[in-house]
């Protein structure tokens, strides 16, 4: 598993430029080596910070047809709902790029908007065994779980990511590849998300973090090794890169 590397960047800015090169230098070695490539989005701010991508010169030179997304985590709401990660991304980054609408995978629409997040996270279990079939997801040979190539995190404050959180048992869940929550302390409550072995399975992980409320949490990950915290778990089979902003990086 690949060692965690940090780099701070003097300003949101910066660090957003670099995401979008990162992300596009990935898309293209593996659109090159096998005609497409998988990537994971969460929700919160990383969305705003992924908007370099759909200006010049990365909106032209991607290949956006052979793009599949997925989410890491999703909350269980409608669609149209303004907590829906799903919209969140659709708004600020997936309508704005011209990637078929059948290689974005969100939540189920009609239990999500029932509000059943049990069934919600086995649909989506279902949706990634498919494509596994489908050969658009391989299983890694060395991790057993789906093998994703670039998975983009968040980090919340209490050090959570995805929707693992401190102190909730979901963090330890390793059968399934994805699974639900119904008391979120973030809101909303109900939620779903990849489990532990799943996110790190991920060829490249690139968790981004900005702004002085998680820099506590940054630290405690950074300087300890805080396993309370879900984030330090994060791993990677090739790369396990976190970009920090000054802010976030204040108290190493
Ligand atoms: O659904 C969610 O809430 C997100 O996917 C979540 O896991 C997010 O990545 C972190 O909470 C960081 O969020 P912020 O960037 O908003 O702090």
């Amino acid at each position: 598993m690949a060692q965690r590397k940090m780099i701070v960047f003097p300003t949101k800015n910066e660090l957003s430029e670099a995401m979008a090169e990162y992300t596009a230098k990935l898309s293209a070695k593996f659109i090159k080596e096998k005609g497409l490539f998988t990537v994971v989005l969460s929700g919160g701010d990383l969305i705003d910070w992924l908007c370099k991508l759909v200006q010049p010169p990365y909106i032209d030179s991607i290949e956006w047809s052979k793009w599949h997304v997925f989410w890491v985590d999703e909350r269980v709401c409608a669609w149209e709902d303004p907590d829906s990660n799903y919209k969140l991304a659709m708004d600020g980054f997936l309508s704005k790029v011209p990637i078929p609408d059948k290689n974005i995978y969100a939540i189920d629409k009609h239990s999500a908007a029932d509000g059943n997040a049990e069934h919600c996270a086995a649909l989506y279990e279902d949706c990634l065994k498919n494509l596994v079939k489908e050969k658009i997801i391989p299983i890694s040979k060395k991790t057993g779980y789906p093998e994703f190539d670039l998975q983009l995190l968040g980090m919340g404050p209490d050090g959570h990511m995805a929707s693992l959180f401190p102190n909730h048992p979901q963090i330890n869940e390793k059968q399934k590849w994805v699974t639900h929550i119904t008391d979120s302390p973030k809101p909303p409550p109900k939620r779903i998300t990849f489990t532990l072995p799943v996110i790190n399975s991920a060829l490249y992980n690139l968790m981004a973090i900005c702004d002085k409320a998680p820099a506590k949490s940054v630290a405690e990950i950074m300087k300890h090794n805080n396993f309370s915290l879900p984030s330090a778990h994060l791993s990677a089979q090739v790369e396990n890169v976190w970009y920090l902003d000054q802010a976030a990086a204040s108290e190493l």
